[in-house]
């Protein structure tokens, strides 16, 4: 999997100032502004560890580094520590929480001389590094070096050993009071698991400087350097490349490296015809100026040797259609353009309100939970995330694999509903994935039909990670406004703070009477409105059918009174309609998963070894599940598609066409649109 970190910095003095910035890995210290002293500091996300969070701080050019959340690299730590929602982990739980990478077996350790930055890696090799994927900067940095100790004898690099000696050992930043003492030593060393991928990124600097293209280089290195700078000047280390070396055309050098740039401001201006838009994916990246993800990197440098994948660029895609949008993101369908494959493109919405992380990192908590889950994880039914790329302006996009369909889109567009076998093969998938989750104390905390996609392989997959979070024993206060209100356990509903997996199984039973009868199953305009739909199906609970009930804050109000269970009258026994049967086995599951009392609600795992899996009719393979026509466009207002429907329209005047298996329409406004599953229209 390809890796990623970036490094949130943020910036006081210098001009009264605060203001964030995002930066991929590089971006080191701005000391003087303005004539006052300013200090800048950066904290280290590191996505392919998970969570993996460092300060660095410089003070008048001096770099110091200290550990952003205290002893070890844990998740989330410094957001478990002391919020509402913290949860301190036992030692063996946080273990278990393996997906989040604990083994650092080649660990790496940060020197700081001057201002410079060695980085050791016990098994990497001494590379020269460079950025395919360079994104605009306006950063003045310093150096960065990264050195791998078993291949530098003695601490000597070629051309750099004269003036910045390699290390023997992994040394120290200067130690200031309560700084760095042989614990932190340790500490460093254990929280800085391989970031080989990562610390690499750089970096070019300003855009009318001529040094933000500067390049380090060693011919007889078999390792890595990483030089952030503007100021590198170092000799028989150095390749520098003026203003008037900036060409559009690809340069080698003597070694073969190969260097080129792209003019400024270039974009991408890929012609498109009809035909583009037969092929399903409308490239929309010169219409759409969506922030981020406009323009190319105006520089680009290319070299052909060991080439680390760093946080990559947003411009390694080719922005295809938007797919669509939530709450913390707009979701795009885009090209890898080296490889062709399609992928998802989640563009982290920074903009989400009051967000602690937010003001205190620049980074919203939300997206980081989710990048760190999704990065950690590894299930048939969770959805993988690639990678973390930047864009221009600071955007932070996730890269997942492609789904095609999300459950909320197909079984809304869907005639009938699914038939059991089929309900039976996506439960497992999905109780699959919610047991992964589970055993990895994780809750999701939103599974709704929208947070479950679907492919046409068949494949179900759980995403949306933004309002999960990890649980402990014993619990811990969380905030009960978690999952979308119609999919959202009553115990939440009645503001219960302490709460467990059981809200996600309540949320899966929500989604497998959906999944039967096509329609949500409780559908409240507000939460007194949502318990009392609920009341009236399930029968209002009591202290008998739900001890501890009365101890909730909601418990008080004046619920509707209903004595009785009514479920079963939603699954009416009507085998000649073509609607599914709930057998009394699905039956009895469906009312386990909505069992009032969390305490007795099923576990995943029961779930998985209910009864109804095992009679007739089976569950489907994934294999002969039904696929679906491509999903529809959420983006009305695709001018490029509508130019070419224009001309295509009047040549062949009609209103409808379908292309590559899309039905397109103008409507009533005019406007284009794709429409999923729509009646064909008559041609
Ligand atoms: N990997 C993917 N492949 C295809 N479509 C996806 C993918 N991930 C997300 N989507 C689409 O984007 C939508 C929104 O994604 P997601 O739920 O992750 O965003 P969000 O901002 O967290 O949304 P929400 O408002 O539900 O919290 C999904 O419902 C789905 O339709």
């Amino acid at each position: 999997m390809a890796a990623g970190r970036l490094d949130v910095s943020w910036r006081r003095g210098g001009g009264g100032g605060y203001f964030d910035e995002l930066r991929r890995g590089g971006d080191r210290g701005v000391v003087r502004k303005n004539g006052y002293h300013s200090s800048t500091r950066v904290r280290s996300f590191d996505f392919k560890s998970g969570f993996n969070c460092r300060d660095e701080e410089r003070h008048c050019g001096e770099l110091w580094q200290f550990n952003a959340f205290g002893d070890s690299p844990r998740y989330e730590e410094g957001e478990i520590s002391g919020n509402e929602d913290g949860v301190q982990l036992p030692l063996e739980k946080k273990r278990r929480f393996s997906p989040v990478v604990w083994d650092a077996e080649e660990k790496e350790a940060r020197i700081s001389l001057k201002n410079r930055v060695f980085q050791r890696s016990s098994t990497q090799g001494l590379n020269v590094v460079s950025d395919e994927d360079v994104v605009k900067s306006s950063f003045k940095g310093g150096l960065e070096l990264v050195v791998d100790e078993d291949r530098v004898d003695g601490g000597s690099v070629d051309g750099i050993e004269s003036e910045y000696p390699a290390p023997q050992s992994a040394s120290l930043p200067p130690k200031k009071d309560g700084g760095y003492g042989q614990e932190q030593d340790q500490v460093e060393e254990e929280e800085l698991p391989n970031a080989r991928n990562i610390a690499m990124s750089r970096w070019a600097s300003d855009d009318d400087s001529p040094r933000d293209t500067t390049l380090v280089d060693d011919e007889g290195m078999h390792g890595e350097i990483v030089c952030r700078t503007n100021s590198i000047e170092r000799e028989g280390c150095q390749r520098e490349v003026s203003d008037r070396d900036r060409s559009s055309s690809p340069q080698s050098d003597e070694r073969g490296y190969s260097i080129s740039f792209t003019s400024e401001h270039e974009l991408q201006n890929d012609a498109m015809d009809v035909d583009d838009i037969g092929d399903e994916n409308v490239s929309v990246n010169d219409m759409e100026q969506t922030d981020g993800w406009i323009d190319e990197p105006t520089t680009t440098i290319q070299r052909g040797i060991n080439m680390l994948e760093g946080c990559r660029s947003v411009f390694k895609y080719e922005r295809l259609n938007e797919i669509n949008e939530g709450t913390y993101g707009k979701v795009y369908k885009a090209r890898d353009k080296k490889t062709g494959e399609f992928v998802a493109l989640k563009k982290v919405k920074m903009d989400v309100g009051r967000d602690r992380y937010l003001e205190e990192y620049g980074f919203p908590l939300t997206s980081l939970r989710e990048i760190n889950i999704l990065m950690s994880f590894d299930h048939p039914s969770i959805v993988k995330v690639k990678e973390v790329v930047m864009g221009d302006l600071d955007s932070v996009f996730m890269v997942m694999e492609y789904m095609e369909h999300d459950l909320k889109g197909v079984t809304q567009a869907m005639k009938q509903p699914f038939s059991t076998s089929e309900v039976k093969c996506l439960m497992l998938q999905l109780l699959e994935g919610v047991k992964y989750l589970h055993d990895n104390w994780v809750l999701h905390r939103d599974l709704k039909t929208s947070n479950l996609l679907l492919n046409n392989k068949g494949e179900l997959k759980v995403c949306d990670f933004g309002m999960s979070r990890q649980y402990s024993s014993p619990l811990k206060p969380y905030t009960s406004l978690v999952v979308t209100l119609w999919y959202r356990a009553p115990e939440l509903l009645l503001g219960a703070k302490q709460y467990s997996t059981a809200v996600d199984m309540w949320s899966v039973g929500c989604i497998m009477a959906e999944m039967l009868t096509k329609e949500p199953l409780f559908t409240g305009k507000g939460e007194i409105d949502h318990l009392d739909k609920i009341f009236k199906t399930l029968g209002t609970p009591n202290e008998t059918t739900w001890p501890g009930l009365s101890k909730l804050p909601g418990a008080k109000a004046n619920f509707v009174k209903q004595p009785h269970n009514q479920l079963r009258k939603k699954f009416p026994f009507t085998p000649f309609t073509g609607s599914p049967v709930l057998s009394d086995l699905g039956f009895d599951l469906l009312n386990k998963l909505l069992t009032y009392d969390p305490e007795k609600r099923i576990t995943a795992d029961d779930a998985l070894n209910h009864p109804w899996f095992h009679e007739v009719p089976l569950p489907k393979s994934k294999e002969s599940m039904p696929t679906f026509p491509p999903q529809y466009a959420k983006k009305r207002h695709n001018r490029r598609a509508m130019k070419c429907l224009d001309s295509w329209r009047s040549s062949e005047g009609r209103q409808y066409q379908v292309l590559s298996g899309m039905y397109w329409y103008i409507s009533s406004s005019g406007i284009y649109s794709l429409l999923y599953n729509d009646p064909l229209p008559t041609l």
